[in-house]
């Protein structure tokens, strides 16, 4: 094992939280900060060109590719659970759909006692890190000069005003602004593109400071465990490409950035985690905290997808030949066209029944028809219509059961019976959206569910059968003050010093949306408590 160095500050995971942490923290030159990512720099185009998500949700190269254990609310069936592995990190790799969430739930975990993380507490935080490019937006909610350029998608499809239009025939209104603090209603969303590219964490808060002299980066080395002395972490040991362990030392912190999956997994690695499961593969424990990897929430979603007769959607076609030239085009002539979308380019937040308080369901619509088997994309054109469910009760976990190899994923995806019924009103909220005219006028026909699946029980078995994540995994390292928390409103590990967590792993319960932009609020807030700690320390 050799020695990697002495810093005040080691963060580990370079993905939308630790990108930002990093930026901030190096911002004081008095301070040495390593970043250290498992995964490798952002160099590939496939991240750059929007369209590029479709390869990286399945690429090795930048995607840990994890998947779950069986899901016993999904007929055992496995589901991936793809995760960014670059620098960047999961916002690398997704949708780059910007949304925060509605007033009440910042306002509900200030409620359970993480004071300070109330509505109107983490708006400046959201509004620091952005950079909004529709200048028409309200200020008061949004930032026009921060590092993340969020943008109008530049080349919306057509089939997107279709969506909204049918919905506004179903009493559906248009919503203006996403990201005011009570968001409701259908619209195209906001990216986080720059000029049509990805605007990554990487690119927007490690780039423009990649150059600072106290600013360490370490690419493709992953943490092992925090290294401990008497109650205090005092750096990190880590496993190079080439397979050799190295040590870092923090004089003063170790801020685990490594995401909802990541962060609780070295903390049960370094013994740190419930105390049975800890010795039950082998561990040491150093500290017996219950709440480590509980607590596991995501969104569960299903699709409808259906064919079309009118080839305004995208796909691949012999007549769409014509059209896939003139984009590919567009995009070598000024990022535009289908190269610039992230696919999930429209949808909107939608009540279950009207007596819900507010929006319980999540619309992503694809103007494109995607796969129903597997595939990355299939001859034809069409839409998907993706549903998910916003506040699910249903909880997972992130296990281990051995001391190597990767941890044990269980989504819990559906194990509250609410979820299942609330997903089958949002399946036929979709599917009356996509009858409507304008949208019925593009020819469609279900591919699944399929006509013949109408009753409740028939759309509750097709759910089952084929729902999945959207990917927001958050909850593992829950913020609060009850037995199951694992860190405190300061984001400090309970009973450790020196040891935070800053990413999505600390939402005590999940937002409703989308959660990149929750995960970079959470590193501007984290960054200016750690800064503010050291001065009082
Ligand atoms: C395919 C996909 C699509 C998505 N679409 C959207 C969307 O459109 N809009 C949206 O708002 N959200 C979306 N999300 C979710 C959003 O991107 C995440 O919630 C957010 O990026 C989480 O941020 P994080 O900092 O917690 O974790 P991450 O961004 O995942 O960062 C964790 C980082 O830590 C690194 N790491 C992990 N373990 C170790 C280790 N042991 N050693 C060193 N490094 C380690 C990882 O490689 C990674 O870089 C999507 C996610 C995915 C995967």
């Amino acid at each position: 094992m050799s020695e990697g160095g002495e810093f005040d500050f080691v963060i580990v995971g370079g993905g939308s939280a630790g990108a930002v942490l990093a930026n901030r923290l190096s911002a004081d030159p008095a301070l040495r900060i390593c970043l250290v990512e498992a995964g490798p720099r952002d160099g590939s185009p496939f991240i750059g060109i929007p369209l590029g998500v479709m390869w990286l949700t399945k690429d090795a190269r930048h995607n840990w590719l994890f998947s779950t254990a069986p899901q016993a609310g999904l007929n055992g069936r496995t589901v991936s659970v793809p995760r960014g592995k670059v620098l960047g990190g999961s916002s690398a790799i997704n949708g780059m759909v910007y949304i925060r969430g509605h007033r009440a739930d910042y306002d509900a975990w200030a409620e359970a006692g993480c004071t300070g993380w109330d509505y109107d507490s983490v708006l400046p935080y959201f509004r620091r890190s952005e950079a909004n490019r529709n200048a028409g937006l309200d200020a008061a909610f949004h930032g026009s000069d921060g590092p993340l350029a969020v943008s109008d998608l530049r080349n919306p499809n057509p089939v997107d005003l279709d969506f909204m239009e049918a919905a506004g025939r179903l009493q559906i209104r248009p919503c203006a602004d996403f990201n005011a603090p009570e968001p409701e209603g259908v619209g195209i969303y906001q990216v986080t593109q720059k000029d049509g590219k990805r605007h990554s964490t990487a690119r927007a808060f490690l780039a423009p400071v990649i150059r600072r002299g106290n600013l360490h980066i370490l690419t493709e080395a992953e943490v092992i465990r925090v290294d401990m002395a008497t109650g205090r972490a005092t750096g990190v040991t880590l496993r190079r490409k080439d397979g050799t362990e190295q040590r870092l030392t923090a004089r003063r912190e170790v801020v685990l950035s490594a995401g909802a999956i990541g962060s609780p997994d070295i903390l049960l690695r370094s013994g740190i985690g419930p105390a049975a499961q800890i010795r039950g593969f082998g561990g040491t424990v150093v500290a017996d905290l219950p709440g480590v990897g509980q607590n596991l929430q995501d969104h569960v979603d299903v699709m409808v997808i259906c064919k079309s007769r009118s080839r305004t959607p995208y796909g691949i076609s012999v007549g769409a030949l014509p059209r896939l030239a003139a984009d590919g085009l567009k995009w070598i002539f000024g990022n535009g066209g289908m190269l610039s979308s992230n696919m999930v380019e429209a949808g909107g937040f939608v009540r279950s029944s009207p007596g819900e308080p507010r929006p319980d369901l999540q619309f992503h619509i694809i103007p494109g028809r995607k796969s129903h088997r597997g595939r990355m994309v299939e001859y034809g054109h069409g839409v998907s219509l993706h549903t998910c469910v916003l506040r699910p009760e249903s909880r997972g976990s992130v296990t281990r059961s051995s001391a190597t190899g990767r941890p044990v994923i269980d989504l819990g995806l559906l194990t509250a019976e609410a979820d299942l019924a609330r997903l089958v009103k949002g399946v036929r909220l979709a599917r009356a959206i996509l009858r409507e005219e304008p949208m019925a006028r593009h020819g469609l026909s279900e591919i699944i569910p399929g006509d013949d699946v109408q009753s409740d029980e028939g759309l509750k078995g097709f759910i089952q059968q084929n729902a999945r994540t959207v990917y927001h995994p958050v909850g593992t390292c829950a913020m609060g003050r009850g037995p199951a928390a694992v860190v405190d409103e300061r984001l400090r590990v309970h009973g450790i010093s020196g040891l935070r967590v800053v990413d999505a792993s600390i939402m005590p319960t999940i937002v409703s949306g989308n959660t990149n932009a929750p995960a970079i609020m959470i590193a501007e807030k984290g960054a200016d408590m750690i800064l503010a700690d050291r001065l009082s320390a």
